[in-house]
């Protein structure tokens, strides 16, 4: 009643008395809910539109600002030296590595104790262990980001940290069902890409601890049948029906971390259109892509068109499918035959869906499904590569074929990265923008084809974004969320608020980028160590297609 809906939210936010709307929902309470809710019913009956003076005097009296639900806390598992460092061979780049990794010191968060004994003065959610956070206004967890962040913690040694960071998010399946958004109560209705499997896989390969993932897998399985009950939709394509999934949020008021944007966004509308609108901004923020022209009814949409729900995503499709065929390997792992045969069919039956619904054989490339209008969207994303990272396709000429789709699109322009859509909205999610777990999951698709053309593609693209990140960071002593394709070394912009700094996963796909290309990136300085000359100078010399 005070950070979701209601009068307190209302007004707080309409009267615009901070610059970004999440500060408000951010805020912890002095008081109990009913002590809060009654003054301000107090303050309503002296005049119902309270003038924003006598708004600040309350916010004054009953709220304390963002931040004072964590204490300090230095992870007991960093050390200064993790041996892929030692992979890096240009010193510029090393050195540059090294200090992202000093980054996790500053981005991990312990919460308090006193949010698990009064949940009711706070918005965040209790989460029994430390986190790493994006950064910035981003001041609590944030689920698909973490699976990079665990990612690049992995590669610091930092295993205990990255295991605390998946028990919170077993933990919240346990709690909702699901993992929500993020953690704060305002987040709790809508969840986000379900990275959780592969977290768990990521988790295994670094230390093949079985014991853990027995007791993980039943929460895992819950999480996946909480997509495949609420998120699933059947659709009929050339006589034959086929279930996919989708993002859909059925909660029908304006987000409360960005309340005013969605309440002018909705001006006009009907009761009716308002509430389908606002369920489908969430279900944007759900897909993490918020917001996009991608998610638009049309071409020439804006984002009030916004329908995503009523679109079928190719790379949540190609997600599940690779989460299916994980969890398939993990019952195999801990010899339960049956069940992994049992996740290899509903792969076996996605893939199918995948191919029937997503894929087109004159353009070689998957797209997005509109249920509305019942046929594909052509325009150019990242994610129409999706199924290539999962690999989720029946042929290895499909494959062949989206990497000369990717060539043809016009996407590989750009010296700064790949961006997010060919479409310059104004959007986050869009032109000019370059978003790190995209460029990462099409470096890593890439990366996995058996043809040198792909490989020497994925290598290069790598190359772009280290010189992206780099040479931002040179320029601005920091990581950014985002960033821009024109221009080196440029943050990205647009949306609905500022750019980040930090930054979580910016950082945990920088690592994982400098230590897989570790021998072969460079910075442009010209600076390469000495005793990692040799197999440069070999991988040099090879011939390349
Ligand atoms: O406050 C606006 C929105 O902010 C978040 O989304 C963006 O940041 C997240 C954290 O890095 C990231 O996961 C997401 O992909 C970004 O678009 C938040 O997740 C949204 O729910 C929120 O409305």
């Amino acid at each position: 009643e005070i950070y979701c809906s209601g009068p307190i939210l209302h007004q707080v936010q309409a009267a615009k008395l901070f610059d970004d709307d999440k500060y408000f929902v951010d805020m912890k309470l002095r008081e109990t809910p009913d002590v809060v809710l009654s003054a301000f019913q107090n303050l309503s009956q002296e005049s119902p539109n309270i003038p924003p003076a006598k708004l600040q005097e309350f916010l004054r009296t009953y709220f304390e600002k963002p931040g004072t639900e964590f204490e300090s806390w230095t992870p007991s598992d960093w050390h200064d030296n993790p041996k892929f460092l030692g992979g890096i061979a240009d010193q510029q780049l090393r050195s540059w590595a090294g200090k992202i990794h000093q980054l996790w010191k500053s981005l991990g968060r312990k919460i308090r104790s006193s949010v698990e004994d009064h949940p009711e003065l706070y918005s965040q959610i209790y989460t029994p262990h430390p986190v790493v956070v994006p950064g910035g206004r981003f001041r609590e967890l944030y689920y698909w980001d973490s699976y990079w962040v665990i990612n690049g913690l992995l590669l610091s040694e930092m295993t205990h940290t990255a295991y605390g960071m998946i028990q919170n998010f077993l933990y919240l399946v346990d709690r909702y069902g699901f993992v929500p958004n993020g953690g704060r109560i305002y987040y709790e209705r809508r969840s986000q890409p379900p990275f959780l499997t592969l977290m768990v896989e990521s988790y295994y390969q670094a230390t093949k601890d079985k014991k853990f993932l027995r007791a993980a897998l039943p929460t895992l399985e819950r999480e996946y049948q909480f997509w495949m009950q609420n998120r699933s939709v059947a659709v009929r394509v050339n006589g034959s029906e086929h279930k996919l999934n989708r993002y859909y949020v059925q909660v029908g008021l304006p987000r409360p971390e960005s309340y005013t944007d969605d309440l002018e966004l909705a001006q006009g509308l009907t009761d009716e259109r308002k509430e389908q609108l606002w369920m489908d901004l969430k279900a944007g923020a759900e897909s993490g892509w918020d917001f996009t022209s991608r998610w638009y009814s049309d071409s020439d949409g804006t984002l009030g068109s916004t329908r995503t729900s009523q679109i079928l995503p190719t790379d949540l499709n190609a997600l599940l499918c690779l989460s299916e065929k994980t969890l398939a390997s993990f019952h195999r792992i801990l010899g339960d035959g049956d069940s992994a045969a049992q996740y290899e069919q509903a792969a076996a039956r996605r893939l199918q869906a995948i191919e029937s619904v997503l894929w087109d054989a004159e353009r070689g490339a998957w797209f997005d499904f509109n249920l509305v209008t019942n046929s594909k969207h052509f325009e150019f994303y990242p994610s129409n590569l999706a199924p290539v990272w999962a690999q989720c396709y029946s042929q290895a000429e499909m494959g062949e074929r989206a990497v000369q789709y990717l060539k043809r699109s016009g996407a590989l322009q750009f010296p700064n990265g790949v961006p997010t859509s060919l479409k310059e909205s104004g959007q986050q999610w869009d032109y000019p923008n370059a978003w790190p777990p995209l460029q990462h999951m099409l470096i890593e698709g890439l990366s996995k084809m058996p043809s040198e053309e792909a490989k020497q593609l994925a290598f290069d693209l790598a190359q772009r974004w280290i010189k992206t990140n780099w040479l931002a960071y040179m320029k601005y002593d920091a990581m950014f969320e985002k960033y821009d394709v024109n221009g080196d070394g440029k943050p990205g912009g647009g949306g609905e608020y500022e750019v980040q700094l930090g930054f979580g996963w910016t950082n945990g796909v920088a690592l994982q980028l400098l230590d897989q290309y570790g021998a072969t990136l460079t910075s442009g300085s010209g600076c390469v160590s000495s005793s990692l000359l040799l197999p440069l100078a070999i991988s040099a010399a090879l011939p390349l297609q």
